[in-house]
Protein backbone atom coordinates (compact mmCIF):
# COMPACT_ATOMS: atom_id res chain seq x y z
CA UNK A 1 0.00 0.00 0.00
CA UNK A 2 1.32 3.26 -1.10
CA UNK A 3 -0.21 5.37 2.14
CA UNK A 4 -0.26 8.33 -0.35
CA UNK A 5 -1.53 10.24 2.77
CA UNK A 6 1.86 10.67 4.12
CA UNK A 7 2.49 12.87 0.79
CA UNK A 8 3.65 16.74 1.87
CA UNK A 9 2.00 19.54 0.38
CA UNK A 10 4.32 20.96 -1.94
CA UNK A 11 4.86 24.60 -1.69
CA UNK A 12 3.54 26.56 -5.14
CA UNK A 13 5.85 27.54 -8.00
CA UNK A 14 6.62 31.34 -7.24
CA UNK A 15 6.35 32.04 -10.75
CA UNK A 16 3.60 30.05 -11.69
CA UNK A 17 1.44 31.13 -8.50
CA UNK A 18 2.11 34.14 -9.83
CA UNK A 19 0.60 34.32 -13.32
CA UNK A 20 -2.46 32.57 -12.05
CA UNK A 21 -3.05 35.48 -9.35
CA UNK A 22 -2.61 37.89 -11.73
CA UNK A 23 -5.15 36.04 -14.30
CA UNK A 24 -7.39 35.39 -11.32
CA UNK A 25 -7.19 39.90 -10.51
CA UNK A 26 -10.62 41.64 -12.18
CA UNK A 27 -8.77 45.22 -11.53
CA UNK A 28 -8.79 46.68 -14.95
CA UNK A 29 -5.68 48.37 -14.25
CA UNK A 30 -3.56 45.01 -13.36
CA UNK A 31 -0.28 45.11 -14.70
CA UNK A 32 1.66 41.81 -15.49
CA UNK A 33 5.37 42.27 -15.14
CA UNK A 34 5.83 38.57 -13.85
CA UNK A 35 6.55 35.46 -16.54
CA UNK A 36 9.25 36.42 -18.62
CA UNK A 37 7.13 36.22 -22.29
CA UNK A 38 7.04 38.82 -24.56
CA UNK A 39 3.89 41.18 -24.90
CA UNK A 40 3.10 43.51 -27.57
CA UNK A 41 2.22 47.25 -27.10
CA UNK A 42 -1.55 46.22 -26.07
CA UNK A 43 -0.36 43.60 -23.43
CA UNK A 44 -1.05 40.67 -25.74
CA UNK A 45 0.88 38.08 -26.35
CA UNK A 46 2.47 38.29 -29.94
CA UNK A 47 2.65 35.36 -32.61
CA UNK A 48 5.65 36.50 -34.30
CA UNK A 49 4.81 37.35 -38.06
CA UNK A 50 7.58 34.76 -39.67
CA UNK A 51 6.26 31.62 -37.03
CA UNK A 52 2.47 32.47 -38.61
CA UNK A 53 4.09 32.28 -42.23
CA UNK A 54 5.78 29.35 -41.30
CA UNK A 55 2.60 27.65 -39.81
CA UNK A 56 1.22 28.53 -43.12
CA UNK A 57 3.86 26.20 -44.39
CA UNK A 58 3.45 23.90 -42.56
CA UNK A 59 -0.17 22.80 -42.59
CA UNK A 60 0.04 23.28 -46.14
CA UNK A 61 2.56 20.29 -46.65
CA UNK A 62 0.13 17.05 -47.83
CA UNK A 63 3.11 14.89 -46.51
CA UNK A 64 2.59 16.24 -43.00
CA UNK A 65 2.11 13.27 -40.60
CA UNK A 66 1.97 12.56 -36.74
CA UNK A 67 5.05 9.76 -36.89
CA UNK A 68 7.72 9.58 -33.89
CA UNK A 69 9.98 11.62 -34.63
CA UNK A 70 13.61 9.98 -33.60
CA UNK A 71 15.18 9.95 -30.16
CA UNK A 72 17.16 13.41 -30.75
CA UNK A 73 14.78 14.76 -32.62
CA UNK A 74 14.19 16.14 -35.91
CA UNK A 75 18.16 16.52 -37.05
CA UNK A 76 17.65 19.61 -39.43
CA UNK A 77 15.80 21.13 -36.33
CA UNK A 78 19.12 20.17 -33.96
CA UNK A 79 21.62 21.05 -36.50
CA UNK A 80 20.51 24.42 -37.55
CA UNK A 81 20.38 24.80 -33.66
CA UNK A 82 23.73 24.39 -33.49
CA UNK A 83 24.94 26.66 -36.30
CA UNK A 84 22.73 29.46 -34.45
CA UNK A 85 24.10 29.41 -31.15
CA UNK A 86 27.88 27.90 -32.02
CA UNK A 87 27.96 30.04 -35.63
CA UNK A 88 28.04 28.37 -39.10
CA UNK A 89 31.37 28.65 -38.55
CA UNK A 90 32.31 27.00 -35.38
CA UNK A 91 35.43 24.53 -34.91
CA UNK A 92 33.22 22.68 -33.07
CA UNK A 93 30.77 21.65 -36.07
CA UNK A 94 33.68 21.46 -38.43
CA UNK A 95 35.83 18.98 -36.21
CA UNK A 96 32.53 17.22 -35.46
CA UNK A 97 33.14 17.68 -31.71
CA UNK A 98 29.48 18.47 -30.58
CA UNK A 99 26.10 16.17 -29.97
CA UNK A 100 22.98 17.57 -29.89
CA UNK A 101 19.35 16.57 -28.93
CA UNK A 102 16.00 18.03 -29.49
CA UNK A 103 14.69 18.81 -25.78
CA UNK A 104 10.93 19.77 -24.26
CA UNK A 105 12.60 23.16 -24.30
CA UNK A 106 15.40 25.29 -22.13
CA UNK A 107 14.11 23.45 -19.01
CA UNK A 108 14.45 19.48 -20.67
CA UNK A 109 17.82 20.87 -22.09
CA UNK A 110 18.73 22.18 -18.63
CA UNK A 111 17.09 18.61 -17.11
CA UNK A 112 18.83 16.09 -19.48
CA UNK A 113 22.14 18.15 -19.12
CA UNK A 114 22.12 17.72 -14.92
CA UNK A 115 20.87 13.73 -15.78
CA UNK A 116 23.83 13.04 -17.92
CA UNK A 117 26.21 14.81 -15.48
CA UNK A 118 25.10 13.33 -12.69
CA UNK A 119 25.79 9.95 -14.38
CA UNK A 120 28.78 10.43 -15.86
CA UNK A 121 30.41 13.64 -14.76
CA UNK A 122 33.54 12.34 -12.21
CA UNK A 123 30.42 9.78 -10.66
CA UNK A 124 33.03 8.51 -8.34
CA UNK A 125 33.70 12.04 -6.54
CA UNK A 126 32.28 14.48 -5.09
CA UNK A 127 30.61 17.21 -7.32
CA UNK A 128 29.31 20.22 -7.05
CA UNK A 129 26.97 22.76 -9.26
CA UNK A 130 27.55 26.45 -8.58
CA UNK A 131 24.79 28.73 -9.97
CA UNK A 132 24.66 32.39 -9.80
CA UNK A 133 22.93 34.11 -7.06
CA UNK A 134 20.35 34.72 -7.97
CA UNK A 135 19.66 32.65 -10.68
CA UNK A 136 16.38 31.04 -12.92
CA UNK A 137 15.10 29.59 -9.41
CA UNK A 138 14.31 26.47 -11.73
CA UNK A 139 17.80 25.35 -11.77
CA UNK A 140 18.33 24.31 -8.15
CA UNK A 141 15.17 21.95 -8.37
CA UNK A 142 16.49 20.64 -11.65
CA UNK A 143 19.93 19.94 -10.57
CA UNK A 144 18.80 18.69 -7.28
CA UNK A 145 16.48 16.45 -8.65
CA UNK A 146 19.11 14.43 -10.25
CA UNK A 147 21.09 14.21 -7.09
CA UNK A 148 23.70 16.85 -7.86
CA UNK A 149 24.30 19.03 -4.93
CA UNK A 150 24.60 23.00 -5.68
CA UNK A 151 26.19 26.08 -3.95
CA UNK A 152 26.32 29.57 -5.49
CA UNK A 153 28.34 32.60 -6.97
CA UNK A 154 28.36 35.88 -5.88
CA UNK A 155 27.20 37.46 -9.01
CA UNK A 156 25.13 40.68 -8.38
CA UNK A 157 26.01 43.93 -6.80
CA UNK A 158 23.59 45.77 -4.67
CA UNK A 159 25.18 48.89 -4.69
CA UNK A 160 26.24 49.22 -8.09
CA UNK A 161 23.09 47.13 -9.49
CA UNK A 162 25.66 45.33 -11.41
CA UNK A 163 27.70 42.50 -11.73
CA UNK A 164 29.92 41.48 -8.38
CA UNK A 165 32.38 40.14 -10.71
CA UNK A 166 35.40 40.13 -7.86
CA UNK A 167 32.17 37.37 -6.04
CA UNK A 168 32.54 35.64 -9.04
CA UNK A 169 36.48 35.07 -9.44
CA UNK A 170 36.98 34.89 -6.16
CA UNK A 171 34.07 32.42 -5.44
CA UNK A 172 35.23 29.92 -8.40
CA UNK A 173 38.43 30.23 -7.35
CA UNK A 174 38.52 28.57 -3.98
CA UNK A 175 35.78 25.99 -5.33
CA UNK A 176 36.46 22.52 -5.56
CA UNK A 177 38.38 21.75 -8.52
CA UNK A 178 36.20 20.36 -11.23
CA UNK A 179 32.79 21.84 -10.13
CA UNK A 180 30.55 22.21 -12.93
CA UNK A 181 29.38 25.97 -13.28
CA UNK A 182 26.24 26.88 -15.01
CA UNK A 183 26.45 30.16 -16.67
CA UNK A 184 23.31 32.31 -18.39
CA UNK A 185 24.74 32.86 -21.83
CA UNK A 186 23.48 36.42 -22.66
CA UNK A 187 20.44 38.57 -20.93
CA UNK A 188 21.06 37.07 -17.26
CA UNK A 189 17.78 35.98 -15.72
CA UNK A 190 16.66 37.59 -13.43
CA UNK A 191 19.38 40.50 -13.04
CA UNK A 192 19.76 42.09 -17.03
CA UNK A 193 23.39 41.94 -15.61
CA UNK A 194 25.94 40.33 -18.52
CA UNK A 195 29.48 40.08 -18.19
CA UNK A 196 31.92 42.25 -20.42
CA UNK A 197 33.78 40.52 -23.05
CA UNK A 198 37.10 41.16 -20.77
CA UNK A 199 35.31 39.58 -17.58
CA UNK A 200 34.18 36.91 -19.33
CA UNK A 201 38.03 36.42 -20.12
CA UNK A 202 38.99 36.45 -16.49
CA UNK A 203 35.29 34.26 -16.00
CA UNK A 204 37.06 31.20 -18.71
CA UNK A 205 40.71 31.59 -17.23
CA UNK A 206 39.73 30.50 -13.41
CA UNK A 207 37.39 28.29 -14.89
CA UNK A 208 40.52 26.21 -16.94
CA UNK A 209 42.74 26.85 -14.03
CA UNK A 210 40.26 25.10 -11.81
CA UNK A 211 39.49 22.47 -14.33
CA UNK A 212 35.51 23.44 -14.31
CA UNK A 213 32.81 22.19 -16.20
CA UNK A 214 30.59 25.32 -17.61
CA UNK A 215 27.26 24.39 -18.73
CA UNK A 216 25.43 27.22 -20.63
CA UNK A 217 21.84 27.96 -20.29
CA UNK A 218 21.06 30.30 -22.98
CA UNK A 219 17.31 30.85 -23.08
CA UNK A 220 17.47 34.69 -24.90
CA UNK A 221 19.88 34.74 -27.47
CA UNK A 222 18.72 37.42 -29.76
CA UNK A 223 17.22 39.90 -26.50
CA UNK A 224 19.95 40.61 -24.82
CA UNK A 225 21.95 43.26 -28.02
CA UNK A 226 19.19 42.27 -30.58
CA UNK A 227 21.59 40.48 -32.87
CA UNK A 228 22.07 36.58 -32.58
CA UNK A 229 26.01 36.45 -33.25
CA UNK A 230 26.62 39.29 -30.24
CA UNK A 231 24.68 37.17 -27.64
CA UNK A 232 26.57 34.14 -28.24
CA UNK A 233 30.22 35.48 -28.04
CA UNK A 234 30.71 34.45 -24.56
CA UNK A 235 29.51 30.57 -25.59
CA UNK A 236 31.34 31.25 -28.67
CA UNK A 237 34.52 32.08 -27.07
CA UNK A 238 34.72 29.30 -24.69
CA UNK A 239 34.42 27.03 -27.49
CA UNK A 240 37.52 28.74 -29.20
CA UNK A 241 39.56 28.38 -26.09
CA UNK A 242 38.56 24.39 -26.30
CA UNK A 243 36.34 23.93 -23.34
CA UNK A 244 34.42 20.81 -23.17
CA UNK A 245 30.99 22.27 -22.09
CA UNK A 246 27.03 21.59 -22.19
CA UNK A 247 24.88 23.98 -23.78
CA UNK A 248 20.51 24.40 -22.87
CA UNK A 249 19.10 26.32 -25.77
CA UNK A 250 15.25 27.18 -25.52
CA UNK A 251 13.42 28.81 -28.30
CA UNK A 252 10.62 29.76 -25.93
CA UNK A 253 11.09 33.51 -26.11
CA UNK A 254 13.06 34.30 -29.31
CA UNK A 255 10.24 31.97 -31.95
CA UNK A 256 7.67 32.92 -28.66
CA UNK A 257 7.58 29.00 -29.08
CA UNK A 258 6.57 28.70 -25.66
CA UNK A 259 4.25 26.25 -25.09
CA UNK A 260 5.19 24.60 -27.86
CA UNK A 261 8.15 23.20 -26.08
CA UNK A 262 11.28 23.87 -28.73
CA UNK A 263 14.52 23.27 -26.94
CA UNK A 264 18.01 21.76 -27.83
CA UNK A 265 20.45 20.60 -26.00
CA UNK A 266 24.30 20.24 -27.11
CA UNK A 267 27.28 18.62 -25.59
CA UNK A 268 30.99 19.51 -27.49
CA UNK A 269 33.58 18.07 -26.49
CA UNK A 270 37.46 19.17 -25.93
CA UNK A 271 40.11 18.74 -29.39
CA UNK A 272 41.92 15.52 -29.42
CA UNK A 273 42.50 13.06 -31.38
CA UNK A 274 39.56 10.94 -30.93
CA UNK A 275 36.96 13.56 -29.77
CA UNK A 276 34.53 12.68 -32.81
CA UNK A 277 34.63 8.54 -31.26
CA UNK A 278 33.52 10.56 -27.97
CA UNK A 279 31.20 12.65 -29.38
CA UNK A 280 29.59 9.34 -30.74
CA UNK A 281 29.63 7.81 -27.44
CA UNK A 282 28.33 10.59 -25.53
CA UNK A 283 25.25 10.99 -28.17
CA UNK A 284 24.50 7.10 -27.40
CA UNK A 285 24.30 7.71 -23.41
CA UNK A 286 22.24 11.06 -24.04
CA UNK A 287 19.84 8.61 -26.48
CA UNK A 288 19.25 6.60 -24.20
CA UNK A 289 18.22 9.15 -21.03
CA UNK A 290 16.52 11.20 -23.74
CA UNK A 291 14.39 7.30 -24.10
CA UNK A 292 13.77 6.93 -20.86
CA UNK A 293 12.79 10.52 -20.03
CA UNK A 294 10.48 11.47 -22.81
CA UNK A 295 11.10 8.83 -25.66
CA UNK A 296 11.17 11.40 -28.36
CA UNK A 297 10.50 15.41 -28.05
CA UNK A 298 7.60 16.85 -29.81
CA UNK A 299 7.10 17.99 -33.26
CA UNK A 300 5.17 21.18 -34.09
CA UNK A 301 7.61 23.51 -32.32
CA UNK A 302 10.96 21.89 -33.77
CA UNK A 303 9.48 21.70 -37.40
CA UNK A 304 8.19 25.28 -37.26
CA UNK A 305 11.63 26.69 -35.75
CA UNK A 306 13.57 24.15 -38.50
CA UNK A 307 11.36 25.78 -41.38
CA UNK A 308 12.80 29.24 -40.49
CA UNK A 309 16.07 28.44 -39.17
CA UNK A 310 16.56 26.39 -42.65
CA UNK A 311 15.24 29.87 -45.26
CA UNK A 312 17.39 32.38 -45.40
CA UNK A 313 14.34 34.46 -46.29
CA UNK A 314 12.31 33.11 -43.14
CA UNK A 315 15.75 33.49 -41.25
CA UNK A 316 15.76 37.04 -42.11
CA UNK A 317 12.61 37.89 -41.21
CA UNK A 318 13.05 36.36 -38.09
CA UNK A 319 16.08 38.46 -37.45
CA UNK A 320 13.43 41.54 -38.14
CA UNK A 321 10.66 40.40 -35.74
CA UNK A 322 13.53 39.89 -32.53
CA UNK A 323 14.30 43.44 -33.27
CA UNK A 324 10.92 44.21 -32.76
CA UNK A 325 10.66 42.51 -29.58
CA UNK A 326 14.56 43.64 -28.07
CA UNK A 327 13.65 47.19 -29.63
CA UNK A 328 10.09 47.41 -27.79
CA UNK A 329 11.63 46.27 -24.62
CA UNK A 330 14.65 48.96 -24.81
CA UNK A 331 11.68 51.44 -25.55
CA UNK A 332 10.16 50.18 -22.16
CA UNK A 333 13.72 50.52 -20.86
CA UNK A 334 14.15 54.29 -21.69
CA UNK A 335 10.61 55.31 -20.56
CA UNK A 336 10.55 53.77 -17.19
CA UNK A 337 13.74 55.42 -16.08
CA UNK A 338 12.68 58.65 -17.74
CA UNK A 339 9.46 58.48 -16.08
CA UNK A 340 11.19 57.32 -12.40
CA UNK A 341 13.73 60.08 -12.35
CA UNK A 342 10.79 63.09 -13.48
CA UNK A 343 9.06 61.31 -10.03
CA UNK A 344 11.45 61.98 -8.30
CA UNK A 345 11.32 58.29 -7.26
CA UNK A 346 13.67 57.64 -4.00
CA UNK A 347 16.98 55.80 -5.21
CA UNK A 348 18.84 55.99 -8.89
CA UNK A 349 16.93 54.23 -11.85
CA UNK A 350 20.06 54.10 -13.97
CA UNK A 351 20.24 50.43 -14.25
CA UNK A 352 16.41 50.51 -15.69
CA UNK A 353 18.47 51.20 -18.81
CA UNK A 354 22.06 49.85 -17.97
CA UNK A 355 20.35 46.13 -17.70
CA UNK A 356 19.70 44.32 -21.07
CA UNK A 357 17.49 41.34 -21.72
CA UNK A 358 14.24 40.25 -20.85
CA UNK A 359 14.22 41.67 -17.07
CA UNK A 360 15.15 44.51 -14.88
CA UNK A 361 15.88 43.80 -11.19
CA UNK A 362 14.67 46.79 -10.02
CA UNK A 363 16.19 46.50 -6.56
CA UNK A 364 12.36 46.93 -4.64
CA UNK A 365 12.12 44.73 -1.87
CA UNK A 366 9.53 41.91 -0.82
CA UNK A 367 7.50 44.17 0.90
CA UNK A 368 7.56 46.73 -1.66
CA UNK A 369 6.77 44.42 -3.75
CA UNK A 370 3.63 42.89 -2.30
CA UNK A 371 2.81 46.88 -1.66
CA UNK A 372 3.13 47.51 -5.54
CA UNK A 373 0.70 44.02 -5.82
CA UNK A 374 -1.55 44.83 -3.23
CA UNK A 375 -2.13 48.78 -3.74
CA UNK A 376 -1.78 49.06 -7.69
CA UNK A 377 -2.14 45.07 -8.96
CA UNK A 378 1.08 45.04 -10.15
CA UNK A 379 2.34 41.77 -10.55
CA UNK A 380 6.54 40.91 -10.29
CA UNK A 381 8.47 38.43 -8.82
CA UNK A 382 9.25 39.04 -5.09
CA UNK A 383 12.82 39.21 -6.25
CA UNK A 384 12.35 42.70 -7.35
CA UNK A 385 12.38 41.55 -11.18
CA UNK A 386 10.25 42.64 -13.96
CA UNK A 387 9.82 41.18 -17.44
CA UNK A 388 10.26 44.68 -19.28
CA UNK A 389 7.63 43.09 -22.14
CA UNK A 390 4.84 43.32 -19.55
CA UNK A 391 5.15 47.45 -20.22
CA UNK A 392 3.50 49.36 -22.80
CA UNK A 393 2.56 52.89 -23.74
CA UNK A 394 -0.82 52.44 -22.02
CA UNK A 395 0.42 51.54 -18.57
CA UNK A 396 3.83 52.42 -17.97
CA UNK A 397 2.56 56.09 -16.28
CA UNK A 398 0.29 53.70 -13.76
CA UNK A 399 3.10 51.29 -13.70
CA UNK A 400 5.73 54.32 -12.56
CA UNK A 401 3.07 55.88 -10.46
CA UNK A 402 2.54 52.30 -8.72
CA UNK A 403 6.39 51.88 -8.11
CA UNK A 404 6.78 55.59 -6.60
CA UNK A 405 4.30 55.45 -4.42
CA UNK A 406 5.74 52.06 -2.82
CA UNK A 407 9.06 53.23 -3.01
CA UNK A 408 8.45 56.75 -1.13
C1 LIG B 1 17.59 31.09 -17.68
C2 LIG B 1 16.42 30.26 -18.15
N1 LIG B 1 16.65 28.99 -18.56
C3 LIG B 1 15.65 28.21 -18.99
C4 LIG B 1 14.34 28.67 -19.02
C5 LIG B 1 13.33 27.66 -19.47
O1 LIG B 1 12.47 28.08 -20.42
P1 LIG B 1 11.64 27.02 -21.28
O2 LIG B 1 11.68 25.69 -20.59
O3 LIG B 1 10.26 27.58 -21.33
O4 LIG B 1 12.33 26.96 -22.60
C6 LIG B 1 14.03 29.98 -18.59
C7 LIG B 1 12.60 30.52 -18.60
N2 LIG B 1 12.29 31.34 -17.48
C8 LIG B 1 11.07 32.14 -17.46
O5 LIG B 1 10.99 32.86 -18.66
C9 LIG B 1 11.05 33.13 -16.33
O6 LIG B 1 10.08 33.89 -16.27
O7 LIG B 1 12.02 33.14 -15.56
C10 LIG B 1 9.84 31.30 -17.32
O8 LIG B 1 9.52 30.79 -18.54
C11 LIG B 1 10.03 30.23 -16.32
O9 LIG B 1 9.83 29.07 -16.68
O10 LIG B 1 10.38 30.57 -15.21
C12 LIG B 1 15.10 30.79 -18.16
O11 LIG B 1 14.87 32.05 -17.75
Amino acid sequence: AFNADAVPQAPEDPLFGLMAAYKRDTDPNKVDVGVGAYRDDNAKPWVLPVVKKADDLLRADPNLNHEYLPIAGLAEFTTASQKLILGADSPAIKDKRVTSLQTVSGTGAVHLGALFLSKFYKPSSKRTVYFSDPTWPNHFQIFSNVGLSYKTYPYFSKETRGLNFDGVIDTLQNADEGSIIVLHACAHNPTGVDPTQEQWKKIAEVIRAKKHFPFFDTAYQGFASGDLARDGWAIRYFIEQGFELCIAQSYAKNFGLYGERAGCFHFVTAPSSDAQSTVIRVASQLAILQRSEISNPPAYGARIASLILNDPTLFAEWERDLKTMSGRIIDMRKALRTKLEELGTPGTWNHITDQIGMFSFTGLTEEQVLKVREDSHVYMTKNGRISMAGLNKHNIDYFAKAVDKAVK
